[in-house]
């Protein structure tokens, strides 16, 4: 197998902050990937060039070598505020009262891309394996193709796939998905997702979809499977053991002198739910006068692009919710909502998450959502902590032992607060050991393992057009694999 070449838009150089735990477990995943195959991770610097130069960063760190570009004003206001966080962003989430549709967006969105596939272009070298990431990037594939790139490429979306109907409103959405088309291999995070994209290509674009999940594209087999992400465990549970978790976890707990602590860690992010979080949070005290005082909500929330109005509402909305409800139920010794606006390395995270009784993790859509993961890894075996988890995460396919919830009904989230706080200990170490097993097995490796294995063609019938042979009794985890795609398959074929 050749080299690995991951494009994304952000790019994670490793370094000895990241070892100590503050990168993203996706980065220190891919990272190791990269170490493994070899290869480049290429992307945007996350800088701001007055005009576009193409100049390539490269940079090798702890055995990885990274290549970046910068972006002029234009190109970051138009592809990464706009067509990525204006218009796809919102859409995706099923945010369509908040998606914009501007003709310049996406011109900035195509230029972009043309730019990213300009300047990846000469790094690829023949037999590299080709792994584009995320809604940033949906064109590339396309690009790379007709600059006559004839390596395998794969596709891995991070957030949801939205539902054919809302998709539609999306103008030129037929080109956008023609393009993705031009992939080998599109990863989605779920089956639901996976499930809404294959109905789209299927009704949108009169495809045929094979049993495999496979597309019938101009001549060629493309194929579509859930692919869910999970955490990097080893690395996490290293992370909740170390000193500065330790450290953490008493500074929180001491604070709170005995009360309950909930923990809610998200980007200000509105696809997060964290307004009707905090409705819940204030309706569960309302019910509860015997709970007066006695429970505090922690809500780490970092600021998300800020650049973006509809980012700015929701800061807004929620500093002006959390006025009012502490205003309401607050003491002259006692705050019920600590919300704060910044972020932490993961290791004191991973103290945070171990303090809390319960993890609220409420997000009206989400494409997977790694923080109920990470609260799961954190716990004390012996008296863990209960995930309360939205059943529009992405997560929620796989925890099916946390206190599952409709993020928008404020009484019964209300409620359940109520229940896991209530929870004994058996059932709660019970819940604890299904959801841990979950999150050690299906973990970042796994998913990364998954993945390449895809990508790299392996798998029968998944490139040029050809019979399928059904799965190889040489390799019987292959064959479970196709086994679970053809049930996956099964499952769409009557849902639709
Ligand atoms: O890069 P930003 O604009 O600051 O945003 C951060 C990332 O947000 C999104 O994350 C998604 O990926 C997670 C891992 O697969 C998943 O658990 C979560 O549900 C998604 O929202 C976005 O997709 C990333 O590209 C951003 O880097
Ligand atoms: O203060 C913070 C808040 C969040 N995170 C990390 O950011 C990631 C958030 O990922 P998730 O999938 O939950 O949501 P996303 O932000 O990608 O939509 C998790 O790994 C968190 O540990 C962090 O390191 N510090």
């Amino acid at each position: 197998m050749g080299r690995l070449i991951v494009i994304s838009n952000r790019v994670s150089v490793p370094s000895a902050a990241g070892a100590a735990g503050a990168q993203g477990g996706l980065a220190v995943a891919l990272n190791s990937a990269l170490r493994e195959h070899g290869g480049i991770w290429f992307g945007w610097s996350g800088q701001e060039t007055e005009e576009f130069t193409g100049h390539l960063d490269m940079q090798r760190n702890e055995g990885v070598t990274t290549a970046t570009i910068d972006l002029e004003a234009q190109d970051v206001e138009e592809y990464y505020n706009g067509y990525a966080n204006r218009t796809l962003w919102p859409l995706f989430h099923y945010r369509i009262d908040l998606t914009e549709y501007d003709r310049n967006f996406g011109e900035g969105y195509e230029r972009v891309n043309e730019r990213f596939a300009d300047s990846v272009y000469p790094l690829i070298a023949d037999d590299d394996l080709v792994w584009v990431h995320d809604y940033h990037l949906l064109p590339l594939g396309s690009i790379l193709r007709r600059k006559g790139i004839k390596n395998r490429i794969g596709l891995f979306l991070h957030t949801p796939w939205p539902p054919t109907r809302l998709l539609a409103s999306l103008p030129f959405h037929e080109r956008l998905v023609a393009s993705m088309l031009e992939y080998d291999v599109i990863g989605l995070q779920t089956t639901e997702w996976l499930e809404s994209f294959l109905h789209y290509v299927q009704k949108e674009m009169g495809l045929t979809v094979n049993l495999d999940n496979s597309i019938e594209y101009q001549g060629r087999r493309v194929i579509a499977r859930a692919f869910p992400i999970g955490i990097d465990y080893a690395e996490f549970s290293q992370a909740a053991k170390s000193e500065v978790a330790k450290e953490a976890h008493q500074r929180l707990r001491d604070s709170v002198r005995g009360r309950k602590i909930l923990i809610g860690v998200d980007r200000l992010d509105y696809s997060k739910g964290l307004g009707e979080r905090f409705e819940s949070f204030s309706r569960f005290l309302s019910d509860h006068p015997d709970m007066a005082g006695k429970a505090v909500l922690l809500q780490i929330a970092p600021p998300s692009r800020g650049d973006v109005e509809s980012y700015q509402q929701i800061r807004e909305d929620l500093e002006r919710k959390t006025g009012h409800i502490n205003g309401a139920h607050a003491n002259v010794d006692f705050v019920p909502i600590r919300y704060v606006n910044r972020g932490y390395p993961r290791a004191e995270l991973a103290g945070f998450y171990r303090a809390a009784n319960v993890g609220l993790v409420t997000p009206l859509r989400d494409g997977m959502n790694l923080v109920a993961k990470e609260y799961v890894a954190a716990q004390d075996p012996e008296d863990p902590g209960v995930l309360i988890l939205s059943q529009f995460a992405g997560a929620a396919t796989q925890l099916k032992d946390a206190l599952l919830v409709n993020p928008h009904s404020v009484e019964h989230v209300a409620e359940t607060i109520s229940r896991a706080l209530d929870m004994p200990l058996k059932e709660r170490k019970r819940r604890h050991a299904a959801l841990l097993a979950s999150v050690k097995e299906m973990d970042v490796l796994h998913w990364l393992k998954q993945y390449v294995l895809a990508l790299s063609g392996v798998e029968k019938g998944s490139s040029a057009l050809k019979s399928d042979g059904g799965p190889s009794a040489a390799d019987p985890e292959l064959a479970a694999q196709e086994e679970s795609a053809k049930l996956g398959a099964t499952e769409i074929a009557g849902s639709h």
